[in-house]
């Protein structure tokens, strides 16, 4: 069977990467690429190693008014670009949407596909996570829905590769800035503490009050690793056994006794999770892994889009992460 997949968005990293993993998905055929200044562009020109079915494609200017037929699109634009765009798209058109503008929006579906896939099947609309919020969620979720810490009393230091950014981002991450540089950015009010605040909400049924997020930019290319400190009294092994029990029948969320790395994930929609906790210091550390390009974006949106499409969830998606 053949599904009809579009993405707009294409040149970028996340659309990119959306690409490379459609490339070799055996479902999914893509037959539409669009964007803004790379419209006109063949694939090849974009991309000169995309496999040769596809080297011919040409960026359309995007416009939702004169889509082909199309049974999914994936939407990788710049968030606050999409919201206006999107709705202009046919309603029969399934739509995963990469970027900010969806998530917890009437209508939409948030897909955190490894902690609540029933919730995304038989949906036509689904909001991606932003990165950030898939390393740490899915390392908080086992925590939370066991209620072995407090919710209310959360704190998130996370640590990014570059390309987190998107090749749009701002000047302020090119190589001279970036090398063997460490920046902190987005204190106390970053976008993705309102999606991490919700989603805490949910799974705990108890407020996210005291929730703090602080991110990190490192100088590497993919990656993000949460480092998250939690109120609660279980043990490491507790902590493990029910991270474990949780993901028991996922396919991509790894529960390890070692603290995971970043390159553990490179290329893959794997998440890594673990944690260490002293109950005498009422301290609970929960650690996330994923590839802000994999599980951050256009790996969980091709599982989100499996799981809309009714395929296996994990269609197209396992093979193994680049190492090293
Ligand atoms: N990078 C990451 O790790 C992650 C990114 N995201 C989100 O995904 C989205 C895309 O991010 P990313 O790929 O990094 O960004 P990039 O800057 O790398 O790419 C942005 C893309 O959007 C296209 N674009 C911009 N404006 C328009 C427009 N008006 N009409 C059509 N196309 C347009 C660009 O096309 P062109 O080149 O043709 O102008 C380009 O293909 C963002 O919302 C981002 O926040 C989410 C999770 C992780
Ligand atoms: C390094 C870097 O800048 N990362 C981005 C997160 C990328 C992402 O997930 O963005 P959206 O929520 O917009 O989809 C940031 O901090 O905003």
């Amino acid at each position: 069977m053949s599904i009809r997949v579009g993405i707009v968005g294409i040149s970028g990293f996340g659309g990119g990467e959306a690409l490379r993993l459609i490339a070799s998905h055996p479902s999914f055929e893509l037959v539409y690429a669009a964007g803004d200044s790379s419209a006109g562009s063949r694939l090849v020109d974009r991309f000169p190693g995309v496999p040769t079915k596809l080297a011919g494609l040409v960026i359309e200017k995007w416009e939702p008014a004169t889509l082909p037929k199309l049974d999914v699109l994936f939407a990788s634009l710049p968030t606050g670009a999409s919201a206006d765009a999107l709705a202009r798209v046919p309603k029969d058109v399934k739509i995963v949407d990469i970027g900010g503008d969806h998530r917890y929006v009437e209508g939409w579906a948030y897909g955190l596909a490894d902690i609540w896939p029933a919730e995304i099947e038989g949906r036509t609309r689904v909001a991606n996570p932003g990165c950030f919020p898939a390393a740490t969620l899915n390392a908080l979720a086992p925590l939370l829905v066991n209620k072995l810490i407090e919710p209310g009393n959360i704190v998130i230091d996370v640590k990014t590769g570059i390309s987190g950014a998107g090749r749009g981002g701002d000047s302020k991450f090119g190589y001279a800035e970036s090398n063997e540089n460490l920046v902190p950015y987005g204190l106390l009010k970053h976008v993705h503490m309102p999606e991490i605040a919700k989603t805490i909400e949910r799974l705990s049924g108890g407020s996210a009050a005291g929730l703090v997020f602080t991110p990190h930019l490192v100088p590497m290319t993919r990656g993000i690793l949460a480092t998250i400190y939690c109120r609660g009294r279980a043990t490491t092994d507790e902590c493990l056994d029910a991270a474990r029990r949780f993901y028991a029948e996922r396919a991509f969320v790894r529960v390890t006794n070692k603290p995971p790395q970043t390159k553990w994930a490179t290329g893959s929609n794997l998440a890594f999770v673990s944690y260490a906790a002293d109950p005498e210091r009422d301290l609970i550390i929960a650690m996330g892994v994923v590839d802000n390009l994999g599980k951050g974006a256009a790996g969980q949106a091709l599982q989100n889009a499996n799981l809309i499409c009714g395929l296996p969830e994990s269609t197209g998606l396992d093979g193994a992460p680049v190492w090293p």
